[in-house]
This record gives C-alpha cells, structure tokens and sequence, in this order.
C-alpha cells in the first residue's frame, strides 16, 4: 500500500506555562482517514497539545504542518485551513436554535457578505436555503432532527452534543479535533457517539482527547499517549494497553476497556 503523507505533523513542540514544561518536545502524526485518540493522565497536556495546534496557545519551540505545508494556526482561520474543532464547553449559541447554531458553523463558505446581506440577493437567498438544508440533514443524520427548531439552550446535554458536532462537520473540515467528546455523556448516549464518529471516517479525519477508556480503545485506530506532557506510547489500542510504561503513567486507573 503507498504510504501517505500525515494529514496533520507534530514536530518536537515544546510549550511552558511561566517555568512549567506542559509539553516537551512531542512529536506525532495524524494519517488521513484515521481516529486517533490522545489520551493521557490529568495534567498530561492533552488540552494545551489541542490548544496549540489551535493556534490559541503559542509554542515555545517546534513546528506544525497541515496536509505537507507548515500550519501557523490561528483560531480565526482554522476553518478555512480545513480544521475544526468541538470545546468541552460546546461553545453554542444559546437562544439561537439547533438548526441556526449548526447552519452558523458554515459562515466561513457563506457567500451572502454584508452587501449581499443589504441586498437580499436572490442568489445569495438560495445559498442561505441550500445551507440550512444541508444543516437539517445532518441534524437527520444524527437523530435529532426533532431538536432543530429548539433554542439549545432548552435541550439536554446528549444532544447538545451532536449539534456541537454536527456544526463543526458542517465546514466540511478535513480534520476533526474532538475535546472530551465523551465526557458528561451516559453508557448508552457514549455508545451512540462511537458509532457516529466511526461513521465519519469517510468524510474526514478525527484527532480526539478523552479520559474514557472503553470509548477510545474500542473506537480509535491508534492511541498516542501524553504523561507530564511527553509521549511515552504510541499505537494501536491493544499495544498501547499493554505497554508497561502506559500502566504505570495510570497506575490505580483503569487502562483496559473491559477493566
Ligand atoms: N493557561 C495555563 N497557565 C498555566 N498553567 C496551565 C495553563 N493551562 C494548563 N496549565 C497546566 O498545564 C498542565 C497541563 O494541562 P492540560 O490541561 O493541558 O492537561 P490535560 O492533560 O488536558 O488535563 P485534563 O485531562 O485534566 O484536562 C497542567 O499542569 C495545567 O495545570
């Protein structure tokens, strides 16, 4: 098989906060196509790892490139670069419906503009409709198209969930970070969120962080794995379980996904 170049490329990124080393020199690769899961104990620096390819934490040292060209990300332009990303505080607009917050994710290929907007173009009307369109369908795709014309706010957790993510697909990104998407879900709602997210490997790549453990090792193709922000294990989900150096970087949680 003819080896890719990684979509997105880690090289030895250094990040401190005052005199505290958070990541040091980590280096990773996200191949196209794949899930891979950053996982790591409290602390690790899984978020300021996201943070900084995010372009809203700036590296000491070390260098990022997206699809073979240097990345200096910048949270505003991420979009437009192909990247985008779900906050564990879902960042959603509260008063604004399901169907709004997801169409809002696609401003970046609005066409409409503040003349067209004056204008009421018809053109740029048809854009608007084809774009809320394409929201209801994703909001179908995952189940909640019953949620569309509810303020977020009114709606449960779970759900608010989906449309975090159905407004970051919605960019068409071809990389999808994923912060804790698991966390403050239910068994049943994190089994649902697996197997939409194993269903977007068509469509783009997937880079996410999560404490829980059966979620990512029956999920991810393969597992990188922070400790007092160094990496020290990289592989699939059966390999990365047993390393002994991942064991004790948990030592008292639990690593297995049956344990
Ligand atoms: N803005 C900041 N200023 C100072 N220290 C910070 C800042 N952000 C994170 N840290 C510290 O950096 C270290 C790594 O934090 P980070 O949030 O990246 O870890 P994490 O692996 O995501 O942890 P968790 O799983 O608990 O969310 C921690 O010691 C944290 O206290």
């Amino acid at each position: 098989m003819a080896q890719h170049a990684p979509l997105l490329r880690v090289d030895e990124l250094n990040v401190s906060f005052g005199g505290l080393k958070v990541l040091q020199a980590v280096s990773l690769e996200v191949t196209e196509g794949e899930v891979l899961g950053v996982i790591g104990p409290n602390g690790a620096g899984k978020t300021t790892l996201f943070n900084t390819i995010c372009g809203f934490v700036r590296p000491d040292s070390g260098t990022l490139s997206f699809d073979g060209h240097r990345l200096v990300p910048r949270p505003h332009r991420l979009t437009r670069l192909g990247i985008a990303r779900t906050l564990q505080g879902l960042g959603l607009f509260p008063n604004l419906s399901a169907l709004d917050n997801v169409a809002a994710g696609a401003t970046h290929r609005s066409r409409t503009g503040p003349v067209g907007a004056l204008l009421a173009s018809p053109w740029a009307e048809r854009h608007e409709l084809r774009l809320r369109d394409q929201a209801m369908g994703m909001l179908e795709q995952f189940g909640i198209a019953d949620a569309a014309h509810r303020p977020c706010a009114s709606l449960p957790y779970g759900i608010r969930k989906r449309v975090a993510l159905a407004r970051a697909l919605i960019s068409e990104p071809r990389l999808l970070l994923l912060d804790e998407p698991a966390a403050g879900l239910s068994a049943a709602e994190t089994g649902e969120l697996a197997e939409i997210v194993r269903g977007l490997r068509q469509r783009t790549t997937v880079m996410l962080v999560e404490h829980h453990m059966e979620f990512v090792m029956n999920l991810c193709d393969r597992l990188v794995v922070l400790d007092f922000g160094e990496v020290i294990a990289t592989g699939t989900p059966a390999r990365v379980r047993e390393d002994p150096a991942v064991q004790r970087a948990y030592l008292g949680e639990a690593v297995a996904a049956d344990a």
